[in-house]
């Protein structure tokens, strides 16, 4: 069966772990004080920070909640609030140029390519839609947002249920096994094919020094980068 869309995970497939974890988060992390301090009454900040309150138990201090959320971003939670709230910190870092974020080589020439052969390209992360526009509108290889033809969160539901892979698959609007999904996450890449999705594991060498083969596969067919993809 022919592959007409793509949809692909960020972190550790298109761009590197260490990016994520050595730049983007520690960012968030000094500049969140700053942010609640200045921006904390605006109500679509306002939403999240209550909503990390009341997962904390009701009505707490901001300073409070700045400390929650700095312990998720250690525990790397994927918490749609954190999630929300990051993407907002991060959009200052990419406008004052303070960091541009990582592309692999093979990913941007591959996007390309792909989308010029007719396929659909969609990003599906824990990071918010927000957070993924900057992302790749501010990346090492350019502006490559108008490749895009959508974008998920968790909003959509977690990436390791099949649930969510379902309502990707329905807004997309083609057949499940019609739509390729690249992950480095086997859960991810398992819930995807419980919901008839064709997927690939992205096996970066920098970010999985080990590689994953054979059984640890869990059968999903396996690519060091997306040169190795054939669709
Ligand atoms: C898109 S913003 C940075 C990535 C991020 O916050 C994150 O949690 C990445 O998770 P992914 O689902 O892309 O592995
Ligand atoms: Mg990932």
């Amino acid at each position: 069966m022919p592959i007409r869309a793509i949809l692909t995970d960020i972190e550790g497939t298109t761009s590197s772990i260490s990016f994520v974890k050595d730049v983007l988060f520690p960012y968030a992390r000094r500049a969140l004080p700053g942010f609640v301090a200045t921006r904390g009454r605006e109500p679509g900040v306002r939403k999240w920070l209550d909503t990390v309150a009341l997962e904390n138990g009701g009505a707490c201090q901001d300073s409070v909640i700045v400390e929650v959320l700095q312990g998720w971003i250690d525990e790397d939670r994927k918490h749609t609030a954190l999630k929300a709230l990051q993407g907002m910190i991060w959009a200052d870092g990419y406008k004052s140029a303070d960091f541009t974020s990582h592309m692999y080589p093979d990913a941007a020439p591959a996007l390309r390519q792909w989308k010029d052969q007719g396929l659909r390209l969609y990003v599906y992360s824990s990071g918010s839609v927000p957070a993924q526009r900057l992302l790749f509108g501010h990346s090492d290889a350019g502006d490559l947002t108008e490749l895009f033809s959508g974008w998920f969160d968790t909003e959509v539901g977690g990436k390791r249920e099949a649930a969510s892979y379902e309502r990707i698959v329905e807004s997309i609007g083609l057949p499940a096994h019609e739509i390729l999904f690249l992950s480095d996450v086997i859960e991810e890449l398992d819930a995807a094919r419980e919901a008839g999705l064709e997927t690939v594991l992205i096996d970066r060498l920098d970010d999985y020094p080990t590689p994953r083969e054979g059984a640890a596969t869990n059968d999903h067919p396996r690519a060091t980068s997306f040169d190795q993809i054939e669709v």
